[in-house]
């Protein structure tokens, strides 16, 4: 399942206009805090497709049932553009069990690169619904990467990706290559890759914009 959350008038295209605008990038926080705003719609859009289960509260006039979630997701997310995407998704489960990787693109000489996956820190996604924010889907390698990394450590019952701005090539590349049933929460959908893996029109580097830039590996 792919949705893309631009689809539908809401808030999200006014967030996303900003963080893809030139000039409005250049507030970092600004850039920082729209794309947790992604992620917080994007966990309750997500929280519609969970399991739940009733609960009585007792509260200071009587019970009350309450419908309160079965199980908690676990969050994942790609250091380090991630990290506000993901902020976003945990102030609304804001129970959750978290995952970190690392993983960026080492470039070669030739302008070619490959992902390098070098931290992971995860609980057992066993049997789990997984959640993994990632703010750009392009070639879709680091997100493949990732995948298959967590499939090793335990067979997820479900995964849905959260990303501010996906790429066709990448959705597609992403669906052939999981083992998993995935849902694909997107901001945004473009079609044009640069040959050297950029979305068109894109956002630019998202790493950067929110955190700095840093130096090639
Ligand atoms: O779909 P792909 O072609 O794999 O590209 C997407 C990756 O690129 C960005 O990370 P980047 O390598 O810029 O790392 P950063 O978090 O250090 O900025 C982004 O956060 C994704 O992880
Ligand atoms: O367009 C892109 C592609 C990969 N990573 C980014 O930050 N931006």
């Amino acid at each position: 399942m792919i949705i893309n959350l631009s689809e539908t008038n809401s808030l999200v295209g006014e967030w996303l206009s900003e963080i893809r605008s030139m000039e409005v990038q250049t507030d970092r926080m600004r850039f920082r805090r729209n794309m947790e705003r992604v992620g917080e719609i994007a966990a309750y859009e997500i929280s519609k497709t969970l399991e739940y289960e009733d609960k009585e509260v007792q509260t200071p006039l009587g019970i009350a049932t309450c419908r309160v979630l079965k199980h908690q997701p676990v969050l994942a997310t790609i250091l380090r553009a991630g990290l506000a995407l993901h902020q976003g998704l945990l102030h609304y489960f804001d129970k959750a069990d978290h995952a970190f990787i690392s993983a960026y693109r080492k470039h070669n000489r030739d302008g070619s690169f490959e992902i390098s996956l070098e931290y992971v820190s995860s609980p057992s996604v066993e049997d789990q619904v997984l959640i993994i924010s990632d703010p750009m889907l392009a070639t879709g390698s680091s997100l493949v990467k990732t995948i298959e990394h967590l499939e090793d450590l335990g067979k997820p019952k479900h995964i849905h990706l959260v990303v501010a701005i996906a790429c066709t090539v990448g959705i597609e590349y992403v669906l052939r290559h999981s083992n998993t049933p995935i849902s694909i929460w997107a901001g945004d959908i473009d079609d044009e890759l640069t040959a050297k893996g950029y979305i068109v029109p894109g956002l630019g580097d998202a790493g950067d914009l929110a955190f700095g830039n840093k130096l090639q590996q």
